[in-house]
């Protein structure tokens, strides 16, 4: 359902191209809907959304209004980005925006999967994450005496539970938006915890607290370290919770990159319809390339021995200067040497958090996702090639990768790719400049 509005816009506008996609609106999906340009070329799914143009007079459907400067909208078939200030509101057939999309943050799912233990269940099970949270409290307990905590998005509080057990904080403030919350209370007092941890149910970005803190911690890393954005709330709870000169755990992040080889996951989902039971599939082989290697493979465990160079840092974040605007585009380069040939199947990505000591010159704890640290429920994120490419010991493969956030759904993210190789051989693909965009949702 969509609410017609009209353009006041002083002849034809053409407004510049931004390579995003948003394909979670269920209403949207209708193929016939085009974005404002882009389509899919040798294998290589391009998809823009520009803003859109529109002339004087044109009947606008609004999907979303994500942000009072620009909306979502359609004419013709064509959906994309509208200053607002240039419409006005049709008189005629008032019409209710599609509540599907009125939630970008889709917080009732989102909030929703947190209020059943499933992912508290892993999140707890994960020993690798739980166990550094318990050192940095550990490790911290002295310096913690007498601090104010505030832990956001709590879960079912387990990081307050370390610090009212391993240290003597003056109060945990245990932050929790799903009706989780209310089971967290009883954890607390069913632990003896409740003389310093009080649970808030609320968003962070929404409740009051009666004092500002001297510690924020939280467990906020999504897969790619920023997916689900929860980060967001992070930032925002900082610059209204966190005193001047207080700690941030993590304290920095960043996001690691190396190429390699998938052979397993290649064989699986392209070589399989080479010759399956005598057949020859491999007409579904460009399917198979749209259907499996245009998005990323969450929850791949990457052999060390399938890095094909020394993995690369690409974005890094510090927790006290990041700003909420910096999320919308992240950059990164690369270059990596080629360290033994091999076929090149695509990129893998993991995070490393660091949670600096609350006293000058202690140790510094790291909760690091990737193939040489414990496992994590993360894992690590592959990015795949739509074909793979053989590449020598000596070649370089040097590039840029771009999260551009989904301007319209706030957890989501597209990640692009661009790499060139150059080699010590004549390799067919040395001189091809490759770009790939790959859709988190
Ligand atoms: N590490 C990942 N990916 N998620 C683990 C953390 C997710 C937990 O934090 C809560 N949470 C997320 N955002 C907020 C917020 N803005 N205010 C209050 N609670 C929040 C969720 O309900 C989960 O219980």
């Amino acid at each position: 359902m969509m609410r017609p509005v009209r353009s006041m816009l002083p002849g034809q506008i053409s407004l510049e191209v931004a390579p995003i996609r948003s394909e979670r609106p269920a209403n949207l999906r209708d193929p016939n809907l085009k974005t404002g340009g882009g389509g899919i070329s040798n294998n290589r799914v391009t998809c823009f959304v520009s803003q859109l143009s529109f002339s004087r007079g044109d009947r606008l459907l609004v999907h979303a209004k994500p942000s009072s400067e620009w909306w979502w909208a359609e004419l013709q078939g064509v959906i994309g980005y509208v200053p607002a200030g240039y419409l006005s509101q049709d008189a005629a057939g008032e019409e209710e925006e599609d509540p599907s999309i009125e939630d970008p943050w889709q917080d009732e799912e989102y909030f929703g999967n947190y209020g059943t233990l499933r992912l508290h269940l892993e999140m707890l099970s994960d020993k690798s994450r739980t166990e550094a949270y318990r050192q940095v409290i550990l490790s911290n307990s002295a310096s913690l005496s007498s601090k104010r905590v505030m832990d956001l998005g709590c879960g079912t509080g387990i990081i307050s539970l370390f610090c009212a057990q391993l240290a003597r904080p003056s109060m945990v403030y245990a932050v929790e938006a799903s009706s989780m919350a209310e089971y967290t209370r009883q954890l607390v007092k069913q632990n003896g915890c409740d003389e310093v941890v009080t649970v808030l149910q609320g968003r962070a970005e929404e409740i009051e607290l009666p004092e500002q803190v001297d510690v924020l911690v939280s467990e906020w890393m999504g897969n790619c370290l920023l997916f689900e954005f929860m980060v967001e709330s992070v930032l925002l709870a900082r610059d209204r919770w966190l005193r001047d000169g207080g700690t941030m755990w993590p304290s920095s992040a960043a996001l690691t990159l190396v190429p390699c080889q998938a052979d397993s996951y290649y064989a699986e989902k392209m070589a399989f319809w080479e010759r399956p039971y005598g057949l020859d599939f491999t007409p579904l082989q460009p399917l198979a390339q749209q259907e499996f290697f245009t998005k990323p493979k969450f929850s791949h465990i990457i052999d060390p021995c399938d890095c094909l160079a020394a993995p690369c840092d690409v974005i890094s974040l510090d927790m006290y200067t990041l700003q909420v605007g910096d999320l919308e585009q992240m950059k990164g380069q690369f270059h990596f040497c080629v360290e033994k040939s091999a076929v090149f199947h695509g990129f893998t990505a993991w995070f490393t958090v660091c949670f600096k000591s609350l006293e000058a010159g202690g140790a510094t704890v790291e909760l690091n996702t990737g193939p040489n640290s414990g496992p994590t429920h993360w894992k690590q994120t592959l990015f795949m090639l739509d074909r793979p490419v053989s590449v020598c010991a000596g070649d370089s493969i040097s590039g840029t990768i771009v999260l551009q956030r989904n301007p319209v759904w706030r957890r989501h993210m597209t990640v692009t790719l661009h790499w060139t190789i150059k080699g010590s051989t004549d390799n067919p693909d040395n001189a091809q400049a490759n770009i790939f965009i790959y859709y988190m949702h």
